[in-house]
């Protein structure tokens, strides 16, 4: 049984992994990276190897060594490290759950397998099950995200009497914009024992209102201050400052949004934003052109998310 241990809340920077032009793992800016989020994001938590993190894009052994990078740059300095440990092989992903437990995660979280899908919440639940027992002393979430996915099995369903499947269960990231399924999430959880984390950045305080405990998502790397600011206005239930803040954030992603925005967009911008290097995004994801980057550059200018003395080495001139 996972130990009753803190509980994983406020915001999770899924963290992206820093890449060389090469296309190598880039560690040497893993320990940056951390200091970064903690002192100038205020984020520390982190969702490790997750979409973000092109996680299903590296190799098994690529993920086991981000991940102990991660657990070692974060130690004494972060709340809670969290392994994103899904594949579509049951037998990868227990190997890298029994690896998170080893090297000292705080959780591991799983998505649906999603080539050859699970037909229905049972079959899904026990693919979970297999992976959660690879880790019984480690707290397990499952990965809800639905749309990248395609396995479209409501989360509501499955939080049913979860805990007496997989006793080690303890929330959910919930990554799709279905509020009334996550609304039941919620209302299933009236205890409050489960973390329900939101995924959908640019809609957290909807979920707020519905009851969300936390949120894990891609702009905490560069906007977790902002949005922190929001939960703090929410806490305060100062409801228009919060909603000043997510308005801001909306303004921003809808900019990205019309665009093109994924992950290849977040390397660059939190490149440019944080000034460390996070590299290329790996095949078949394409670098963002120069152009997206001088209009995301100014708009994040105006909405006074960087100013120019921030620019060092993410600055434009050296995208090619
Ligand atoms: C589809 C997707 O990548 N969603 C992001 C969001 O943070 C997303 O980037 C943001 O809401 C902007 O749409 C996260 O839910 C993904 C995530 O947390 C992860 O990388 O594991």
């Amino acid at each position: 049984m996972a130990s009753p241990k803190k509980k994983l809340q406020g915001l999770v920077a899924a963290t992206i992994t820093p890449m060389t032009e090469h296309g190598e793992i880039n560690f040497s800016v893993i320990g940056r990276y951390v200091d970064y989020l903690v002192e100038e994001q205020g984020v520390k938590s982190i969702f490790v190897n997750g979409t973000t993190g092109e996680g299903l894009s590296l190799s098994i052994s690529e993920r086991r060594q981000v991940a102990e990078e991660w657990v070692t740059q974060g130690r004494n300095k972060l709340d809670q490290v969290v392994i994103h440990v899904g594949a579509l092989s049951l037998k990868e992903s227990q190997e890298l759950a029994r690896h998170a437990a080893e090297i000292g995660a705080d959780g591991i979280a799983v998505i649906a397998p999603f080539f050859l899908k699970p037909g229905n919440k049972d079959v899904l639940i026990n693919f979970l099950k297999e992976v959660a027992a690879a880790a019984p002393a480690l707290p397990f979430y499952y990965y809800h995200i639905p749309a990248l996915t395609g396995v479209k099995i409501r989360a509501e369903e499955l939080l049913d009497r979860i805990q007496e499947k997989i006793p080690t269960f303890q929330g959910l990231k919930f990554s799709d914009t279905d509020l009334l399924d996550f609304g039941q999430c919620v209302d299933q959880n009236r205890q409050r024992q489960f973390a329900l984390l939101f995924g959908v950045d640019e809609q957290l305080l909807s979920a707020l209102v519905m009851g969300a405990t936390g949120a894990v998502g891609s702009t905490y790397n560069y906007l977790g201050k902002k949005t922190n600011q929001m939960l703090e206005a929410f806490e305060r239930k100062d409801f228009s400052s919060a909603l000043n803040h997510q308005f801001c954030i909306q303004r921003f992603i809808n900019f990205v949004f019309k665009l093109g925005f994924g992950v290849s967009q977040t390397k660059a911008i939190m490149t440019l934003v944080s000034g460390i290097p996070m590299g290329p995004p790996r095949p078949p994801l394409q670098k963002p052109s120069r152009e997206f980057m001088a209009a995301a550059e100014a708009k994040l200018k105006s909405l006074d998310f960087l100013s120019s003395t921030d620019l060092k080495d993410g600055s434009l001139d050296s995208w090619s």
